[in-house]
């Protein structure tokens, strides 16, 4: 559906050179919701503003349902951006114009009679929950409906292809699920391809079914979420699936450390965090057999994605000798383990 080959951008800012894109390579088919994640200037946003030309690039190629997108004239490049929508983090809501209004406007352009305008709103704004704001300005929107408008819009045009620039990052938690559930139901029932770029894991484990990790304008890592989920590669996938697990210790868990008693055995408190097929409870069974030590779980968090399991588990081991063995036992068999000294 999407071929990026070799693609790099240069910007040229006060006599310098920025190379935002550094010999990019990205497939994406029809249907993925593909998820693209870095940290920020990574060149997330400079990518996803070249699949519609938005950004022209440097070199390299962009193809669109076998259309190169790079080759196009000013003339077919507007007929083709009908096929690729776009939402962004601020919406880009035209203020002047009501919700109908904001939703209409690429139909406008497109040249289609009042008529056929009025009933293609209609049904887009049924689609996106937003029949009662029909006639509202945007200032007198949430920024969730903001964003269902934004959507709105992009869909107008049937597109193949819906491009979400960190489209739910001025939302808060419970309005990004809900835009999320949105984009996941066009997916499934239009079909639309949806390229997501975000610098937040929460918002690919929501989704998204292939992610790619950037970073200083290259990507370092692709495939199935499943895959660099259970097997992340790079540091920053790794630091990305870290983000999901929590780094700071609750204060209740923090007291409950303090309050021990411990008697004379050798101690240590260990954070154990877990993603992939290693699941912690046959872990800690095999951990007690091996090394005859106690095993006290202060905490314990286990979540899935798309069905594998990942969390994090705090506990106190206990037992002369042998804590540094267990340790080594459990990174062995690839879990990331600390020590918490300090609490
Ligand atoms: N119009 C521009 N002119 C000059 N440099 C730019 C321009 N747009 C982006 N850059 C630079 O290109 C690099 C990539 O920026 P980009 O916005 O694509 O990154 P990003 O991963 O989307 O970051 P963020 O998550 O902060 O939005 C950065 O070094 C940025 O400063």
């Amino acid at each position: 559906m999407i071929r990026i080959k070799n693609l790099t951008k240069i910007y040229h800012s006060n006599g310098i050179d920025i190379k935002a894109l550094d010999n990019v390579n990205l497939n994406i088919e029809k249907g993925d919701i593909f998820g693209i994640i870095g940290p920020s200037g990574a060149g997330k946003s400079t990518l996803i503003r070249c699949i519609n030309m938005l950004e022209k690039p440097t070199h390299g190629s962009i193809e669109i349902d076998g259309v190169e997108m790079t080759k196009l004239s000013p003339t077919e490049l507007k007929e083709m951006r009908k096929k690729v929508g776009i939402i962004f983090q601020h919406f880009n809501l035209l203020s002047s114009r009501t919700v109908k209004g904001n939703v209409a406007f690429p139909l406008e352009i497109a040249g289609l009679d009042k008529k056929t305008i009025d009933n293609r709103v209609k049904e887009l704004l049924e689609l996106v929950g937003l029949t009662n704001k029909t006639d509202s300005y945007p200032s007198q929107l949430s920024g969730g409906q903001k964003q269902r408008v934004g959507i709105a819009r992009a869909l107008a045009n049937n597109p193949k292809v819906l491009l979400c620039d960190e489209a739910t990052s001025a939302l808060d938690p419970e309005t990004t699920l809900s835009i999320l559930n949105l984009l996941k139901e066009i997916n499934r029932e239009f079909g639309i391809t949806i390229v997501v770029v975000t610098h937040e894991m929460n918002v690919v484990k929501q989704i998204c079914n292939k992610v790619a990790v950037m970073e200083k304008g290259q990507i370092v890592e692709q495939g199935l979420l499943t895959e660099i989920f259970a097997n992340p590669k790079t540091k920053i996938a790794q630091n990305f699936l870290r983000s999901l697990t929590f780094s700071e210790l609750p204060e209740e868990l923090k007291d409950k450390i303090r309050n021990l008693h411990r008697g004379h055995l050798e101690w240590k408190i260990v954070k154990i965090n877990f993603f992939g097929e290693v699941t912690a409870e046959p872990i800690l069974t095999s951990v007690i057999k091996k090394f005859d030590v106690d095993i006290n779980v202060l905490y314990g968090n286990i979540d899935h994605i798309q069905g594998i399991p990942y969390g994090t588990l705090i506990v106190e081991l206990r037992g002369n000798n042998k804590i540094e063995g267990v340790l080594r036992y459990l990174q062995e068999l690839g879990l990331e383990v600390e020590v918490i000294d300090n609490v």
